[in-house]
């Protein structure tokens, strides 16, 4: 088992899926989150879920909330909220929509990751995914800036950081369900 917490993002608002993607089924499990949750826990020892509120899962997991005083949708609420509640100088992020993300992928990114950076990122063919990497304590203060400034941008915060990153080349594991038809791409590829 992998010692790094993992942080599954879940708290976006699916504006392009027009219903809230973390709640949709997947491979037998009733929603896509306790699916990753499902998947994830075989790999990692501790499986975080970062999402507004917890209320609306009905399964038992470790959830960490947004700021419940902003009403902003970004990733940078997430990243501020498990740099609060982890004690730990790093965590592995991973996206709820990207359900094809395995142990190769995993592993291939902690091993490449190291002190002197201040994160370890995928990138597919020459794009960068933020969502799929290992964050280190030393960005906490620059999520902080991101927040003041009202610049959710993680590709810019990563241009602007050290970061290693983990190339690969095959896309279809990094399949994000951002619009109904991924999400019936993925459900297809899931029964092949
Ligand atoms: N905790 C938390 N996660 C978020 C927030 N906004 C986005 N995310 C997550 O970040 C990941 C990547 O975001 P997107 O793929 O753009 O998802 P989204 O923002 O829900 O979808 P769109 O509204 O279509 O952009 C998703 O897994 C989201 O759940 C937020 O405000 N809080
Ligand atoms: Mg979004």
């Amino acid at each position: 088992m992998i010692n790094i917490p993992c942080v599954i993002f879940a708290g976006g608002k699916s504006s392009r899926m027009k219903e809230d993607k973390s709640l949709l089924p997947f491979r037998g499990f009733s929603t896509l989150t306790e699916y990753q949750f499902s998947h994830l826990s075989k790999i990692f020892s501790t499986v975080y879920i970062s999402c507004k509120d917890k209320k609306k899962f009905d399964f038992q997991a470790d959830f960490l909330e947004d700021d419940k005083n902003s009403t902003l949708f970004a990733p940078t609420q997430g990243f501020l909220s498990s740099f609060k509640t982890l004690s730990t100088d790093r965590f592995f992020v991973i996206s709820v929509d990207s359900p094809f993300i395995n142990l190769d992928i995993i592993e291939k990114i902690i091993s490449s990751d190291n002190k002197d950076c201040d994160a370890t990122i995928a990138r597919v063919n020459s794009n960068v995914q933020p969502l799929c990497g290992i964050y280190h304590r030393s960005l906490n203060a620059k999520f902080q800036d991101m927040l003041q400034n009202n610049t959710h941008k993680l590709g810019f915060l990563l241009q602007n950081s050290r970061v290693n990153y983990v190339d690969f080349k095959d896309e279809k594991l990094f399949l994000n369900l951002n619009y109904p038809h991924e999400y019936q791409e993925a459900l297809k590829l899931s029964t092949n």
